[in-house]
């Protein structure tokens, strides 16, 4: 007998594909449902999701691939069963940064959306450019300074905006796009965030910036809760103010609010009923930590494409190393971040090489990677008195440090504080599998260090819990690790979901918008219909006394080694004259 129990929709637009996850009012996943961008979609040439320029080092996805995607995965819910009549509210949560340019006749192409036509087939012509710059682009350092010396330097850019001008964030973006497309701009109606764009296909219309996801565009003045007059006017160029603060129109306050009804394409295509209510969709990030209930005293770490690390915190202490955003749905919290680029897809290159020099091609690639990580010893060190192997591995450009993209491998003797950038002593690609998951953890235990507490009974400071989220969470040896670096008093979780917490956290979003009494938070509405014994699962043991301490040491040696990177890059590009 099918059930008359409302349902909700979470989407996840993120780097390498689109899922749908539908939940119903008790927090439970009933279908989850993927389109993966390099496997399932036709007619883009695109690589893990997105298209490089790498003379001007840009990084850019095709926006009808997305909306080629969002058919894509409506149609295999539909395949699943799903009665979408019984969909109560939608919402979303998109790559951060990117930004979806649309032409001057948009509004009436989505307002007119046709049902016997895909979304593809008819909103082609509704973008003035055809591309999203991506999360991985860095091809906006000269903004970037721009950006930073407009309110006097970086610390100050981050204290008002919550991050100092990062190459992919949206106003040095859009900064170099009044540049380079001058004629382009010009024609553009308005400019969406991924996330607002996912809302504005469900509408009909365009969607406003949500409250959190806003905080990635170095624009957005958090504690004055606006616009800061003086990045708006460095970041319209020389087309003014006015028109650049049309084209990104106004920004809500409440991540709950009702946006307005589905648009007919969707009731119509695919039996959506046409109360369904759309809630405003936020960052892929900011999506993640309302997959549960978390605790200023927990920290996530998002192992996707990207590695970030997040925290729920009441706390705003900006750094230009660092990330505060607005939190998506609780007015006087904080989300802060940390965020690599090089995570999922500079681990793959490791794994491969391993694979490549066991001449092996298991059916599981991971598992030659897993096992030889857990068989090195932390650091490489088979004794106190041995150095420690450490390195950094960035294919890319990474973000923090902002070193461009290199290997380099170092040993560091803790006992004497000596540091030498030698290969001497390591056996690659083997040594390079612990190494790795290392030097990203480090990283993040590093800068976020003054962020934790100790957790009494003489306990150095360290999360109370470590959640593992993303493609990588499934994989154990990670998990081991982590926890052994970054410690967790009560040990490191996994969600049930795998790797669909952003896709859960968006559904649980709309749940709160559609289900919340007056006034009650995300986190208690949440935490009233939480099932911890069901939702979550330790899959490894957090603190542990010896080995903590022993990271804690290479740490120190860590921090020396970027900064050694960073100055050798720095003579390199004065060398050059740069
Ligand atoms: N077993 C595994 N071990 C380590 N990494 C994995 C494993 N399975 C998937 N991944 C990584 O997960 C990444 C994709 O994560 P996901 O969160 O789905 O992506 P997105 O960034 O698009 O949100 C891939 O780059 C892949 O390297
Ligand atoms: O740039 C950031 C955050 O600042 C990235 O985290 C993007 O939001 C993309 O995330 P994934 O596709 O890896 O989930």
């Amino acid at each position: 007998m099918a059930s008359d129990t409302p349902l909700y929709i979470g989407f996840d637009l993120s780097t390498q594909q689109l899922k749908g996850l539908v939940v119903n009012s008790d927090l439970k996943v009933v279908h989850v449902a993927k389109f993966d961008f390099d496997a399932d979609s036709q007619g883009f040439s695109i690589k893990k999701g997105v298209l490089n320029n790498e003379a001007e080092h840009e990084v850019f996805a095709p926006v009808a691939l997305w909306l080629q995607a969002l058919d894509g995965v409506l149609e295999s819910l539909r395949k699943q069963g799903l009665d979408f009549r019984r969909v109560k509210g939608i919402s979303g949560a998109g790559q951060q940064h990117g930004s979806v340019y649309w032409g001057q006749n948009a509004e009436s192409l989505l307002r007119n959306l046709d049902a016997s036509k895909s979304l593809e087939a008819q909103l082609e012509g509704a973008f003035s450019h055809p591309y999203s710059p991506n999360w991985q682009d860095s091809s906006t350092q000269k903004e970037c300074h721009e950006f930073d010396a407009a309110l006097g330097n970086p610390e100050d850019l981050a204290q008002a905006t919550g991050s100092k001008a990062h190459h992919r964030f949206t106003g040095p973006q859009i900064l170099r796009f009044t540049r380079k497309h001058p004629d382009i701009y010009k024609k553009t109606s308005r400019i969406s965030l991924v996330s607002s764009f996912l809302a504005s296909l469900f509408l009909g219309h365009i969607a406003p910036f949500d409250i959190s996801d806003v905080c990635g565009m170095n624009l957005w003045n958090i504690k004055k809760g606006a616009y800061d007059e003086r990045l708006i006017q460095l970041c319209s160029g020389v087309f003014g103010v006015e028109d650049l603060k049309q084209k990104l129109g106004e920004v809500p306050e409440d991540g709950g609010l009702h946006l307005g009804h589905v648009h007919a394409y969707f009731v119509e295509r695919f039996g959506f009923s046409p109360d369904c209510t759309v809630i405003p969709a936020t960052g892929d990030n900011p999506a993640t930590i309302l997959a549960l209930p978390l605790l200023p005293s927990d920290a996530m770490v998002s192992l996707g494409t990207s590695t970030t690390f997040l925290m729920s915190t009441p706390n705003y202490k900006p750094d230009p190393a660092t990330h505060f955003f607005n939190h998506p749905t609780t007015p006087g919290l904080y989300m802060f971040m940390l965020c690599y680029k090089n995570g999922g897809l500079a681990r793959e290159h490791v794994r491969d090489a391993i694979n490549e020099s066991l001449n092996d091609t298991p059916a599981h690639p991971w598992i030659n990677f897993d096992k030889i990580a857990l068989q090195t010893v932390p650091l490489g060190q088979h004794n106190p008195t041995a150095p420690m192997k450490m390195g950094l591995f960035f294919p890319r450009h990474e973000i923090v440090p902002n070193i461009s993209k290199g290997q380099w491998r170092f040993t560091y003797d803790a006992n004497t504080g000596s540091l030498q950038e030698t290969t001497d002593g390591w056996n690659s690609p083997q040594d390079e599998a612990r190494a790795i998951i290392e030097s990203q953890l480090l990283s993040l235990r590093l800068r976020s260090r003054d962020l934790t507490q100790s957790p009494g009974n003489g306990l150095p400071s360290q999360p109370r819990r470590v959640y593992l989220v993303g493609g990588g969470s499934k994989n154990k040896a990670i998990a081991r690790i982590a926890g052994e670096i970054l410690g967790g008093v009560e040990g490191v979780y996994s969600l049930d979901v795998g790797d669909n917490a952003c896709a859960l956290g968006a559904a649980y979003k709309a749940v709160w918008g559609i289900e919340r009494q007056p006034g009650q938070t995300f986190e208690n509405l949440v935490g009233q219909r939480w099932n911890e014994d069901e939702f979550i699962e330790k899959i490894a043991d957090g603190y542990q006394k010896g080995v903590f301490e022993q990271y804690g040491q290479a740490v120190e040696g860590f921090e020396k080694m970027e900064h050694q990177v960073l100055q050798q890059e720095a003579d390199k590009a004065h060398g050059h004259g740069n």
